[in-house]
């Protein structure tokens, strides 16, 4: 199969990597240098150091060319874009115009200032004509590059288009189930990231390990009530999506937005956080958002509320700990 990845940060290096043990793969990047480096050092360094490219991964910053690669027959030829969710608007528009046969993205968040989840940016820029589907579920990307077990969903409306990605990607040690729930694997996916900062945030204060138990269960009955409310199915918050990224993604270091919530606790400003990260926390920019889509829909989420005051408010982590703490008893439902 002639499979391109629009993307060169470390999940779809990652992915790259993996993919082209089986498939024709071309892996583009929006930084000619950048590209042109990685291709003469076979190796992606500022995202995804210390992972060989394999030689038969092609590595290019020619747009037109990387998707021209696969503007073939549906059935062997797979687009994945592995950018960011601010990206995806700009890179789903770059495709107007190409004869593109399907389209996946792996990213995970809701766009900050829209409040829109990624299939539906990619519905209002290129229509709903093209079988499309997004890629998620637990996985960090140093361990899919090393080879390591890992199982994803493909989520989208066209029955083909999950088989064909199942075709591509499963096999080996990576498994892929496949779901019609668009909207509850990707509010898995995008919410997962604000609960990681609060998990970080416990973590870094030596909460213990009730608090974060504590934290991972009500953040799922959070993730369910939003996601339930906007249309996704109950279920899908007991999948890969949905529980299995929340426990991967709060307790696991090599969790970017882990790792904001850790640097929170201990007072570093954000901006300073997000820079040493040099990767994007889809969890900071989420926060604002689903914070501003709950308050629409009138949706209980305490979490979310007290991660967004910590990142943009000003408001201490104690006093975010405190917050939630002090809330009134009530019943253990959704
Ligand atoms: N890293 C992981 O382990 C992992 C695993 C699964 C899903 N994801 C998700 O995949 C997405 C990408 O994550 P990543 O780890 O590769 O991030 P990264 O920070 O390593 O790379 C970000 C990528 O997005 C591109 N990008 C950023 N802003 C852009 C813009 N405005 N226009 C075009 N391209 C832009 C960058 O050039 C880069 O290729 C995120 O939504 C993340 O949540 C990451
Ligand atoms: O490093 P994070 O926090 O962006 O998480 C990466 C993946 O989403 C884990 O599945």
């Amino acid at each position: 199969m002639k499979i391109t990845i629009l993307g060169a940060g470390a999940w779809g290096t990652a992915l790259a990597i993996t993919l082209a043990r089986k498939h024709d793969v071309v892996l583009w990047g929006r930084n000619a240098q950048a590209m042109e480096e990685a291709g003469r050092q076979r190796e992606n360094k500022p995202y995804l150091p210390g992972f060989p490219l394999p030689d038969e991964l092609a590595v290019t910053a020619d747009f037109s060319a990387a998707v021209h690669h696969v503007c073939g027959e549906p059935q062997t030829s797979l687009l994945i874009v592995a950018s960011s969710v601010a990206g995806l608007r700009g890179l789903a528009g770059q495709l107007r115009g190409h004869p593109i046969p399907n389209l996946v993205w792996l990213c995970k968040g809701l766009e900050e200032d829209t409040r829109l989840l990624p299939h539906q940016i990619v519905q209002q820029v290129l229509g709903s004509a093209i079988p499309a589907g997004v890629l998620s579920g637990p996985s960090f990307a140093q361990e899919v590059a090393r080879g390591l077990p890992c199982a994803l969903t493909i989520a989208g409306a066209d029955a083909a288009l999950c088989e064909r990605v199942v075709t591509a990607v499963h096999g080996g040690n990576i498994r892929i189930y496949s779901s019609d729930d668009l909207i509850g694997v990707e509010i898995g996916g995008a919410v997962k990231n604000i609960l990681a900062i609060a998990t970080g945030v416990a973590d870094g204060l030596q909460l213990g390990l009730n608090a974060r138990a504590a934290l991972i269960t009500r953040g799922l009955a959070e993730i369910t009530r939003l996601g339930v409310a906007l249309g996704g199915r109950p279920e899908t918050f007991m999948g890969l999506s949905g529980v299995g990224d929340l426990i991967l993604t709060c307790t696991g270091d090599l969790s970017r937005n882990r790792r904001v919530g850790l640097g929170l606790a201990q007072n570093k400003k954000l901006d300073d956080i997000v820079t040493e990260l040099g990767h994007v926390a889809e969890g900071v920019r989420c926060a604002k958002a689903v914070r501003e889509l709950a308050q629409e829909k009138g949706i209980d989420m305490p979490i979310t509320n007290a991660v967004a005051a910590a990142l943009f408010d000003g408001v201490s982590v104690q006093e975010m700990v405190s917050r939630l703490l002090s809330r009134d008893p009530r019943e253990e439902t959704l």
